[in-house]
């Protein structure tokens, strides 16, 4: 019948994955898609660069931009801190139902909040929505071409402060070059590539760190 990719990844971690247990989510979606169909997760090479980050940030609030099915706020909220928060945005309503379900299987859902909608329409409205001065922590994994325009946003609507950290997946498969050569290129960034591959292949991508100086 006509299930779509994200629900099955979801009857996966239903059949598979042990209820409440997040890194057990994160393994059996990495497993499906590794090895029955492939699927826009960070994954598990890349994943392990973006935990090192998230551990050695600590974020009090982190702000993720594509929640698609949850892998990834699932792989940060079982690392986040007490008392902190990931707040996901999608604006797809297929893929926000399913990772809802994902991310409330692996028991993480006190950690996060899914807000449906663009990314554009909802990052002016964060601070007052959600009580928030910055961001410690971005993680960028939307629409490509989404990147740059959503990062000068957040500078002009004041969510970022000195030391707040981007970390952009693909900035080489499928590739974020007007992102890459912004943070790169600006005296407001100190900006590190962590080479990798693309999720459960052996194409080469790569992780963007980029540190907002203020
Ligand atoms: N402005 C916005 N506001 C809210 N949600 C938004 C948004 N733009 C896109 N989204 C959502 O973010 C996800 C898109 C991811 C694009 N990644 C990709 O296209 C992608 C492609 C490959 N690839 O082709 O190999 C590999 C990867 O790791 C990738 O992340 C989808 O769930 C989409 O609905
Ligand atoms: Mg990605």
């Amino acid at each position: 019948y006509g299930s779509t990719r994200p629900e099955r990844i979801l009857a996966e971690v239903k059949r598979k994955a042990t209820r409440g247990d997040a890194r057990s989510v994160v393994d059996t979606i990495d497993q499906y898609c590794r090895h029955q169909e492939w699927a826009m997760n960070v994954g598990d090479e890349k994943g392990t660069i973006l935990d090192s980050i998230v551990c050695e940030v600590k974020p009090r609030a982190m702000l993720e931009l594509g929640t698609y099915c949850g892998y990834s706020a699932v792989r940060i909220a079982s690392l986040l801190p007490p008392n902190s928060r990931l707040i996901t945005m999608e604006f797809n309503p297929v893929f926000a139902a399913i990772a809802r379900q994902v991310i409330a299987w692996a028991g993480v859902e006190d950690k996060v909040v899914l807000i449906e909608g663009p990314s554009g329409d909802w990052i002016p409205k964060m601070k007052k929505e959600f009580g928030l001065t910055s961001f410690d922590l971005v993680f960028l994994d939307h629409w490509k071409d989404c990147y740059l325009p959503d990062t000068k946003l957040m500078e002009e609507c004041g969510l970022l402060r000195t030391g707040s950290i981007l970390v952009a997946d693909n900035v080489i498969c499928p590739g974020a070059p007007d992102y890459l050569e912004y943070v790169r290129g600006s005296p407001r960034y100190e900006s590190k590539y962590f080479r990798s591959h693309l999720e459960y292949t052996t194409v080469e991508d790569g992780i963007e760190k980029s540190v907002f100086l203020g």
